[in-house]
């Protein structure tokens, strides 16, 4: 019998003063290059989610982060991986994100029109991630409003 192995993902959604979020793109050599995606990666042993968070996004973009808020966790399976990917918002950092893995990032307002987000720079995105983004603009427009 096999037995499936699920992977545990730390996922960062940077939000700015001005709502836009973070997104990169995977460089080549990753399964499914070219796709966008939140900044973060898979939890190493022993890690906490905020753990394995503040390890990935100083590798991946040479920021230090503050709090992270956990904001939603959903399961999915990809041709390569079984994914559990913990998604949290990120509202504090310090340093300027660069894509130190030669990435290429973009600052994305979230904006909903006719239910779905508008995000043509930021195409294509991965495809557990994309169907979150509409509940994540509703999200992100709270946190602002606090
Ligand atoms: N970082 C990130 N990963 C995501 C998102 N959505 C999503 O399905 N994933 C999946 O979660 C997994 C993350 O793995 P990763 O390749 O980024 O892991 P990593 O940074 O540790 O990479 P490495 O194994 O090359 O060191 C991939 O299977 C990726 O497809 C997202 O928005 N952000
Ligand atoms: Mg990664």
């Amino acid at each position: 019998m096999s037995e499936i192995k699920i992977i545990d993902v730390a996922v960062g959604v940077l939000c700015n003063d001005a709502g836009e979020v973070l997104f990169a793109q995977r460089p080549e050599g990753k399964p499914m290059a070219g796709y966008w995606e939140f900044p973060g990666g898979k939890l190493e042993s022993g890690e906490s989610v905020h753990q394995a968070l503040a390890r990935e996004l100083h590798e991946e973009l040479g920021i230090n982060i503050g709090p992270s808020i956990h904001w939603r966790v959903i399961e999915h399976v990809y041709p390569h991986a079984h994914v559990l990917l913990h998604f949290q918002i990120i509202r504090e950092w310090t340093g300027t994100p660069h894509g130190k893995e030669n990435q290429a990032l973009h600052w994305q307002k979230l904006v909903v029109r006719d239910g779905v987000v508008e995000a043509q720079d930021t195409q294509p995105i991965l495809p557990a991630t994309e169907p979150l983004l509409v509940e994540l603009a509703d999200a992100i427009e709270q946190i602002l409003s606090v």
